[in-house]
């Protein structure tokens, strides 16, 4: 992929810089200084083997530990921000398992998740129709048809869509998704990696993944981790070639670990043409 020679900023693009990211569990480093850039309008994949540090540096972005070292988002440190300060600064993040209320309508959720930007008087008087943002998330996730039903019985898919949903209208610029895709069909996770193409033109989008197939299919760019420190960045045919990340996945063969290139590892299962 071609070398970066302009500040992002530069070419008008918005973006999240980590420099130094350290996080310290009581001695054990679960990121050890990381140094990452992530652009506006690529959809960056974030890998490696359990273990690596994934979930914990997005944990540091998010306000949810405590890390050192600098998150800048439009001249904001997020490292010195309490959590709630970063997702009205435009910084969302999921989880592994959806967060959804299930016994309120999917239209509720959405409401609720874009209360962060009103004030409690506008909270508190009554709604005079669906505002139009929360309208337009709807379509966007392609809920509208369901946006009456309770979130429990959405299929888990489309819990998960509902919870971009609700990122949407908290408008967030910054996107964290912790495995988006797991648990869903094949259909589900292309209608998933086009809904993150819509959106990603005008976001920073990150997906923590495990789902090589899914990877393939969607990365613009993929960071590799591994023992919290960044092992490689570039494309997918990159990644797949470099063989620091083939020793990584195949040095430590098996279900959990296998070969990025070749191997699905929610599946185990070998893609080799
Ligand atoms: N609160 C904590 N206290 C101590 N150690 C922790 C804590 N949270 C995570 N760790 C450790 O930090 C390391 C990184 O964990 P993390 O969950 O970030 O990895 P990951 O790359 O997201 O893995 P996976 O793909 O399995 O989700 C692991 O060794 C984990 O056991």
């Amino acid at each position: 992929m071609s070398v970066q020679t302009h500040r992002p900023d530069e070419l008008g693009h918005d973006y999240l810089e980590i420099r130094g990211l350290t996080v310290d569990f009581d001695g054990f480093k679960a990121i050890d200084g990381v140094d990452l850039t992530l652009l506006q309008g690529r959809l960056h994949f974030l890998i490696g083997p359990n273990g690596a540090g994934k979930t914990t540096l997005v944990d540091a972005v998010t306000g949810l530990v405590q890390g050192t070292g600098r998150a800048s988002y439009r001249n904001q440190d997020l490292l010195s921000m309490k959590s709630h300060r970063i997702v009205r600064a435009g910084v969302g993040r999921t989880f592994q398992t959806a967060t959804v209320f299930e016994e309120l309508s999917v239209l509720q959720n959405l409401d609720i998740a874009g209360g962060i930007h009103r004030s409690p008087w506008g909270m508190l008087r009554a709604r005079r129709g669906v505002p139009a943002y929360v309208e337009e998330a709807l379509a966007t996730i392609g809920l509208s048809h369901l946006r009456d039903r309770p979130a429990g019985v959405l299929a888990h898919g489309q819990k998960q869509w509902l919870e971009i949903g609700m990122l949407l209208v908290q408008d967030a610029k910054v996107m964290l998704l912790d495995e988006p895709v797991a648990g869903m069909s094949a259909e589900e996770r292309e209608q998933t990696g086009e809904l993150l193409r819509r959106i990603g033109h005008e976001r920073t989008i990150v997906v923590i993944e495990h789902d090589m197939d899914f990877v393939r299919s969607f990365a613009d760019v993929v960071t590799v981790m591994h023992g919290g420190t960044v092992l490689a960045e570039g494309d997918v045919a990159t990644i797949q070639a470099d063989p620091r990340v083939q020793e990584v996945y195949l040095g430590h063969q098996g279900a959990e670990h296998p070969d990025p290139g070749t191997t699905d590892e929610t599946t185990g299962e070998d893609q080799r043409a």
